[in-house]
């Protein structure tokens, strides 16, 4: 068995006639927080639609523990092997308790839910109050989530997705519209899901991704530019010329 939790294999993606990813293969190691970057159209939110099933290429694979191909499971069951997604819109209840936003993802859950059955209401109300804990919202349980702020909002999103306990977290532009301080909180955040869990963060905030990415992959014009390091895609002649242009200065001054 490979340490990959994922190996996506020459997938190809068609809106229509329009060709949104050729071509394109990567394998993900687990525990580790990658981030997904290029141009805006490049595909990187299609690659996640793909992983977690809501769009269906045309061909390729994407292979879950070297077992399971996900592309041919419906978006659920996806869910029920162990790979969780937050959506860049927030989408939390407003009217409802951060405990009761987190009573409600764990219900929507096919797979807890009949663990529910067997499974004892207090390590029901364990799990929510170990994941609100990690997020740093255990002291705003009661409120109502209208009342936090714009970067709770994402964190509380978080909670609910890990207390669906998955293996694997795909999250499109976390940060976006976050003050520093929430940016910088939620980057430790996410290191610290890196240490249990694989961790995929579509982002077009360099300066984030410098700052916390274990590695980085580079899309453009739905295929794969190049992988690696932080530096390394720093360095690469071919990322600085297509996609990074006049923005390499910034990206060496930042940080
Ligand atoms: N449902 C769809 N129907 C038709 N075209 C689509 C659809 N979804 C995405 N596309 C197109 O596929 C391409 C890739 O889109 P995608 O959203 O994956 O890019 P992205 O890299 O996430 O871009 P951004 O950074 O702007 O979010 C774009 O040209 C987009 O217009």
């Amino acid at each position: 068995m490979s340490a990959d939790v994922l190996q996506i294999n020459s997938i190809k993606v068609e809106f229509e006639r329009f060709i949104a990813i050729q071509d394109f293969s990567m394998a993900i190691q687990s525990r580790q927080l990658l981030f997904l970057i290029g141009p805006n159209g490049a595909g990187k939110t299609t690659l996640l639609d793909v992983i977690c099933g809501k769009v269906k290429p045309v061909s390729g694979e994407v292979v879950l523990n070297d077992t399971y191909n996900l592309v041919k499971y419906k978006e659920h069951q996806i869910v029920e092997l162990g790979i969780g997604r937050k959506f860049q819109a927030p989408s939390v209840f407003e009217q409802l308790t951060v405990q009761e936003n987190m009573e409600i993802a764990l219900k929507q859950s096919r797979r807890l839910w009949r663990l529910l059955r067997t499974r004892r209401a207090k390590e029901e109300q364990e799990t929510i109050a170990d994941r609100l804990a990690q997020m740093s919202l255990y002291e705003k349980k009661q409120q109502q989530a209208k009342a936090l702020s714009h970067g709770e909002k994402q964190w509380l999103e978080i909670a609910m997705v890990l207390a669906l306990e998955p293996h694997l977290i795909l999250l499109d532009e976390p940060v976006a519209g976050m003050s520093k301080g929430e940016t910088e909180k939620t980057g430790q955040l996410l290191k610290d899901i890196a240490t249990e869990k694989t961790v995929v963060v579509v982002e077009h905030d360099m300066h984030f991704v410098r700052s916390f990415a274990d590695r980085v992959t580079v899309m453009h014009e739905g295929r794969m530019l190049c992988d690696g390091s932080v530096e390394e895609i720093q360095n690469n002649p071919i990322v600085q010329q297509v996609y990074l242009g006049q923005r390499r200065e910034r990206m060496h001054a930042a940080g």
